[in-house]
């Protein structure tokens, strides 16, 4: 099986996979890990060197090297990776997947993400607290649309990494 972790930025995509891919004793892949080691850039060189829209290419390419994989595997996402093209469509039409949405709030993503936004070339710009909940307030709206898409949502806001992690496989079974 291939589970996949869906969840705007900040909502704990990275720690809990890696956390989960342990406990279940799967392979582990965070795609933006992937991409950065393909191309030895950070994620946010290559936005500043070749735009969002090269990011995006290279993370549908990397998200199709994973499905073409027979191993059993945690996958991080990006937070936008289930929001462009048809790169939702390509996990859903694989057998054998599980889609998690982690929900966060935006009061929570915003305390995460302040003191985070300077790795995230999409929210890095955004000076003030007040700008950053802004921004997610309305960026969220728009993804939340293909975040719910998932097939098994956690609300994590009052949940810690462990339980998070508890809580999906509790689900999966
Ligand atoms: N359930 C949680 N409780 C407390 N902090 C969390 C939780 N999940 C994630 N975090 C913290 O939030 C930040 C963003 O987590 P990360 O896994 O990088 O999110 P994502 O990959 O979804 O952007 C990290 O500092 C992480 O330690
Ligand atoms: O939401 C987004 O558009 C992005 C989220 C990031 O991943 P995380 O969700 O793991 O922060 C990373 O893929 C890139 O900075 C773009
Ligand atoms: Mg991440």
């Amino acid at each position: 099986m291939k589970i996949f972790l869906t969840g705007y930025m900040g909502s704990g995509k990275s720690v809990v996979g890696r956390e989960l891919a342990k406990i279940l004793k799967y392979k582990y892949v965070d795609l933006d890990d992937q991409i950065e080691l393909m191309q030895g850039k950070k994620i946010n060189t290559i936005f500043e060197e070749r735009g969002e829209l090269y990011f995006r290419k290279l993370e549908r390419q990397i998200l199709e090297d994973i499905l073409a994989q027979k191993d059993k595997m945690v996958i991080s996402l990006g937070g936008g990776t289930p929001c462009y093209g048809d790169n939702f469509e390509i996990i859903n039409k694989q057998e054998n997947t599980k889609t998690i949405y982690l929900s966060a709030s935006v009061a929570v993503l915003t305390e995460r993400l302040f003191h985070e936004k300077l790795q995230r070339p999409v929210i890095s710009h955004l000076e003030t607290r007040e700008a950053l909940e802004e921004f997610i307030r309305k960026h969220l709206f728009e993804r939340a649309f293909y975040y719910n898409q998932s097939e098994i949502i956690i609300k994590v806001d009052e949940l810690r990494v462990a339980e998070v992690v508890t809580k999906i496989t509790e689900k999966l079974k």
